[in-house]
């Protein structure tokens, strides 16, 4: 299975170390070459764009900046390239860390113009700054050398080689660690992320940083492959392709990063050559069309979807041998080629790929190395104990909070105490303020006045993250799982808190994080178990029905160790045998001596297990005491009943 898992990778080194030997032209090792290095920059810009879920436009300016580092040491102080490389990434990761703060204050089209706009800043800078950059004349190196000879062309793709498959074994452990998790539960839901402990700023930094020393890397070993580097191969029209390789490649894919990089080289060569293009164009066509027949046959598609792409390959392929000449065609069929594969391979190429292979094999995905039911082991204790200890002391102080939106008073000078141990009911009409109340405690809004107390410390100010990891964990009324990782995921977001792994113990898979890696998943399981998802740790989270859903953000929140736990209409949406499951949950939750809030509609389940309630209407609290004694308060049937 290990040795299996492994072929691919064998298979990578054994292909790239034999090419130099069987290919002599040194144009086809160049546009190798050239593969390799943008593979590596687009290791690094997936992590932004695939997990981080960020657009960026700036990797062209990053990766001349990287290119230039090296370039500028080598020409002006005549470094080595062991100094050159290592100089680059650090350069280029910091500029990367500059790029990263408008993607903490803009999303979507307004990211990808500020980026943008960097990537032009760069070019322009590189451009003018001729005392350092010689400007439009650029910059001439030579090949590094091998004890005191310059490197040949095939040492020189070794070198590349044996870097990006480095790369590709760092990037691939970094997505697979606690890191790469934070950066998906980040793109998923920010609110949730930054509720389970885990700082979306300081992760967002940490994503465009990386990203960018990847970047800087390919700069610099680009500079030596091309001997020469100049402001003008650092365009915005190289950023847009990069962006474009990882979505046609496919997202989250060190396969799908080649594959890309393979495309935005080869098709430009592809589309001189009218020949190798007729080629091509055939082997596209009877492959599209094979896939699709074979898709009709098993019935996994229609006529209908498929039409198109196979009327638009085959066409292609037809119109390539009615063509004389390429010159005057070449963009356009450039841009028809991405039209297709963007439009109708959402996933990327890698993405399309792996489904079409499971549809058509009818298998069901399986996800490697990830725990199941039966490799748990179950001495874990999934819930750390807060213990019986000061039951009945209090735990959080709500003191005259007033919380405002313009002119709306959704909470009105509220104040509640919550004592430890015991499960606090928060119930009132809807729009009375609960959830802006849970939203307070949880430092998503800052209240207007007043205070809120945990532990005797105040939380007004704190970031939601802190207050996550001071003990106050959540679910939502709107649901906010992580929709693209699997139930088993979404819970080791919530244990990101127990790893103490740096980067590097993570990169070289040193044996603190591998301890760590496996304790979380053991806890994690058993998390899953607790609340009945054991058999479904590996399925995605969007793809759990919603009672599971409900259940899988309990069971996220308790991996935090909280000892106050926020649970808003968590039976909202149940069926009446999930709300009973739900109940036994709360109450061994609480037998460990975790303290609830619990905002609920469902009378049944607020009154059969909280020990106080208070009512909210239109911001004020109205009412306070026992369940029956709530329940049969005058002010309360007002406010529900409205007579
Ligand atoms: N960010 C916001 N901006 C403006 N108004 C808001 C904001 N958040 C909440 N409100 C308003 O505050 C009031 C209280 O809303 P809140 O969601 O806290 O009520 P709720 O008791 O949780 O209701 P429900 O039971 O329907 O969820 C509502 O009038 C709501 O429109």
């Amino acid at each position: 299975m290990k040795l299996k898992s492994h072929i691919p990778l064998l298979v990578t080194i054994v292909g790239l170390i034999c090419l130099p030997l069987f290919v002599e032209n040194p144009y086809y090792i160049h546009l190798a070459e050239t593969i390799l290095i943008y593979t590596i920059l687009l290791f690094g810009l997936d992590i932004v764009v695939g997990y981080v879920g960020q657009v960026s436009l700036g990797h062209a300016g990053l990766f001349g900046i990287g290119s230039y580092t090296a370039g500028i040491l080598f020409f002006h102080l005549g470094w080595p390239i062991w100094a050159t490389v290592p100089a680059s990434i650090i350069v280029t990761a910091i500029f990367g860390g500059i790029l990263a703060l408008p993607a903490l204050k803009v999303i979507g089209p307004y990211l990808a113009m500020v980026t943008l706009a960097f990537g032009t800043i760069a070019q322009i800078l590189i451009n003018e700054m001729t005392w350092l950059t010689e400007g439009p004349l650029g910059i001439k190196l030579t090949r590094p050398e091998l004890m005191g000879v310059p490197m040949t062309k095939a040492e020189y793709f070794w070198l590349v080689a044996a870097i990006m498959i480095i790369a590709m074994i760092v990037v691939d452990r970094f997505v697979k660690s606690q890191m790469g998790r934070a950066f998906e539960a980040l793109r998923d839901s920010p609110v949730a992320c930054d509720c389970m402990g885990v700082s979306v700023y300081r992760f967002k930094v940490i994503a465009f940083v990386i990203s960018a020393g990847f970047a800087g890397l390919a700069g610099s070993l680009y500079s030596y492959s091309e001997q020469y580097i100049s402001p003008n191969t650092y365009n915005n029209e190289l950023a847009v392709l990069f962006l474009l390789a990882i979505i046609m490649g496919g997202r989250k894919s060190r396969l799908g990063a080649a594959i890309g990089a393979a495309i935005i080289v080869l098709l430009p060569k592809l589309l001189d050559d009218i020949n190798l293009f007729r080629i091509v164009a055939s082997i596209i066509a009877i492959v599209v069309t094979v896939g699709a027949i074979m898709a009709l046959s098993k019935k996994i598609t229609t006529p209908k979807r498929v039409a198109i792409p196979v009327a638009g390959v085959v066409g292609l392929a037809a119109f390539s041998f009615w063509l004389n000449s390429i010159a005057d065609w070449r963009l356009s069929i450039f841009g028809f080629m991405i039209l297709l594969v963007v439009y109708y391979l959402q996933n990327g190429i890698v993405g399309f790929s792996k489904t079409f292979y499971l549809a058509i094999t009818g298998k069901t995905k399986t996800t490697v190395g990830e725990a199941t039911a039966e490799n748990t082991d179950s001495s874990v204790d999934f819930i750390s104990a807060v213990g019986n200890k000061n039951t009945g002391a209090e735990l959080l102080k709500v003191d005259s909070v007033l919380m405002q939106f313009g002119g709306l008073k959704a909470l009105n000078n509220v104040d509640l105490s919550i004592k430890r141990g015991t499960i606090h009911g928060l119930i009132g009409p809807n729009g009375s303020g609960k959830s802006t109340m849970m939203n307070v405690l949880t430092g998503i809004y800052i209240p207007t006045s007043g205070n809120v107390f945990y532990a005797d410390e105040s939380v007004v100010g704190k970031t939601s993250s802190e207050i996550a990891l001071s003990g106050i964990a959540r679910t939502f009324q709107n649901v906010q799982l992580f929709g693209e990782m699997t139930a088993l995921q979404n819970i080791l977001v919530g244990l990101h808190h127990t790893f103490k792994s740096n980067m590097l113990d993570i990169a070289l898979h040193l044996p603190r994080y591998l301890r760590e890696e496996r304790d979380a998943r053991n806890r994690a399981m058993a998390l899953l178990k607790f609340v009945g998802l054991e058999n479904l740790a590996n399925e995605e989270a969007r793809n759990l029905p919603y009672g599971k859903q409900r259940l899988l953000e309990i069971a996220r929140a308790l991996a935090l160790d909280p000892e106050l736990l926020l649970l808003d209409e968590p039976a909202a949406g149940l069926t009446a045998p999930d709300i009973k499951e739900l109940l036994r949950i709360i109450r061994k939750i609480r037998d460990n001596g975790i303290t609830f809030i619990l905002i609920e509609h469902h009378m049944d389940v607020v009154m059969s297990v909280c020990d106080t309630v208070s009512v909210l209407d239109f911001g004020q609290k109205i009412a306070e005491g026992k369940p029956a004694e709530v329940q049969a308060d005058e002010k309360v049937i007002h406010a529900y009943l409205g007579t």
